[in-house]
């Protein structure tokens, strides 16, 4: 262990001694794990830290730097369309990502470091249960995902194949993360194939550049953001790994999308035919100032621009046929090659830029007593994954349908979207609306059946309750063989054991 007098001499160089100032009040448990935690602290890396948050706060409240009329929107030729391809096309890039699954050469990269503020719960979001029928959680859902994706590609391909699930945790995330799949046995998955890692940790700062400690004995911290992933990756060898495993294309998601599409075939088709090394699905935006990043071009050069970088007229921007200008809505699925990976970890880490979190920091004031503040009074750097974008050579955006894919979990049932009720009404349309093609008729206790609605959007409660399991169907295929004509009750959950019974019914 790094001694008291080493690590106040680090703090001296850092221009951070008072968070020791409550040292001689402190237990010997407190000091130790005030002093474990500080000894993880680079000195030089915690004073340009401080100062930096500090210097970006002071510029975030002076003048914007304004991107508007810098920006320009993606090109079409760059932009592939689901809602725009022919069935052949579409067809073929599926054909091409089941080719790579087949061969083992796809992961699948979880970001599941957030804190899940905003959703209200103090454990990892993919632990929430959006009140399905089945009350499956969002990690459940992804792991049939994955379960089923594998056995597709293997059957066409008269193979068995692997898609490894890297899941980027936080100091917050890790530990209940690891028991949840332990209690679950993994869901079925080889825990071998389950590769949890952890990103950074990093001081929350005041506005004059102090490191805040939350406790006597304890620092502020915050996870570095989604970004944090390139430094993750080479703390915790993971591009090692996937080479081991012969990857070489990686699909990176957030947690709380409930409709995400793991290891999509079609997306990742698209890309490798398109000979990307990074790529980025986008749903047209649901109204102008919905709170989503935008995939565009700043000074010819392809980004993200979040909702809050930008004036509310260039985000109402429309061209002459009345579309909005800037309409390629992030839903942060992001496409990588690994090579593309190895070459920003490697030379670009260090030029991502950190944005600035203005926050409530729960601190220990002068006199040691715990303050929640009611108005924001500390900084949060963070890094954001899609700030890699200008590295790459052949960048290309992946417009797909909302209703199929995009749900996310972002708030409590205390505000009017991205809630649990929207995201579980996104998942049970969509599996109604797959029911209903698949030649499906509900009908009532009187045997009556109710009127079909095949193309109701997840905005609205379908008109009966139906869940689908993932290991069942993955994205509304196959579905024929046990639901063509056939009359059902609400609530319908298909699951592997119902899909049995109606195969040989
Ligand atoms: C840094 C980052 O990845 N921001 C993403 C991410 O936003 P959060 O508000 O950080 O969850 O997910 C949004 C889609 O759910 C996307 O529009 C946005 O650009």
């Amino acid at each position: 262990m790094v001694s008291e007098e080493e690590i106040r001499a680090r703090l001296e160089r850092a221009g951070q001694s008072h968070l020791l100032r409550f040292w001689a009040e402190l237990e010997p448990a407190g000091r130790a794990s005030l002093l474990s935690e500080l000894a993880l602290l680079d000195p030089d890396e915690l004073r340009e830290h401080c100062q930096q948050a500090a210097a970006a706060c002071a510029r975030e409240q002076g003048p914007l730097e304004r991107l508007d009329s810098r920006m320009q929107p993606v090109q079409p030729e760059f932009l592939g369309s689901v809602r725009k391809s022919d069935p052949q096309t579409l067809q073929r890039w599926e054909e091409e990502g089941f080719h790579q699954i087949a061969q083992n050469k796809v992961a699948v990269l979880l970001l599941a470091g957030g804190q899940g503020t905003r959703l209200g719960v103090s454990y990892p979001k993919g632990m929430y249960r959006v009140g399905l029928p089945s009350g499956k959680t969002l990690y459940e859902l992804q792991a049939e995902r994955i379960r089923r994706v594998e056995q597709l590609a293997g059957h066409r391909h008269n193979t068995s194949c692997i898609v490894p699930w890297y899941i980027m945790t936080s100091e917050f995330t890790l530990k209940p993360t690891v028991e949840f799949f332990k209690e679950n046995d993994f869901f079925q998955l080889d825990p071998a194939n389950v590769i949890m890692f952890e990103q950074r940790m990093l001081p929350a700062v005041s506005f004059n550049g102090q490191a805040i400690l939350e406790r006597k004995d304890k620092i502020a911290m915050a996870p570095d953001g989604n970004g944090g992933l390139y430094r993750a990756l080479v703390d915790n060898k993971i591009l090692e790994d996937m080479e081991r495993r012969g990857i070489e294309y990686v699909h990176v998601y957030c947690v709380d999308n409930i409709l995400v599409k793991m290891a999509d075939p079609v997306f990742i088709g698209f890309c490798v035919l398109k000979g990307a090394d990074c790529g980025a699905k986008v749903v047209e935006k649901a109204y102008p100032t919905e709170p989503v990043g935008v995939v565009c071009k700043v000074d010819g050069i392809y980004q993200v621009v979040e909702y809050s970088e930008v004036e509310v007229e260039t985000v109402q921007r429309q061209d002459e046929s009345g579309n909005l200008v800037f309409n390629a809505g992030n839903i942060c699925n992001h496409f990588f090659t690994r090579s593309f990976l190895q070459i920003v970890t490697r030379e670009f880490e260090p030029l991502l830029k950190s944005h600035v979190a203005i926050k409530k920091i729960p601190f220990v004031d002068e006199d040691g007593n715990l303050v929640k503040p009611l108005k924001p009074n500390g900084i949060k750097m963070e890094k954001f994954v899609f700030d890699v974008f200008q590295f790459s050579k052949n960048f290309v955006a992946f417009e797909v349908l909302r209703e199929e894919e995009f749900s996310p979990l972002k708030n409590s049932d205390s505000a009017n979207k991205d809630n649990p009720t929207t995201a579980r009404q996104a998942l049970l349309a969509q599996h109604y609306r797959w029911a209903v093609r698949a030649g499906a008729h509900f009908v009532d206790e009187n045997g009556v059946r109710i009127p079909e609605q095949p193309s109701i959007l997840g905005t609205k409660n379908p008109p009966v309750l139906c869940e689908i399991s993932p290991l069942v169907s993955y994205f509304g295929e196959g579905l024929e063989v046990y639901l063509k004509d056939e009359e059902v009750h609400s609530p319908f959950i298909l699951d592997e054991n119902k899909a049995k019974l109606l195969e040989k019914a």
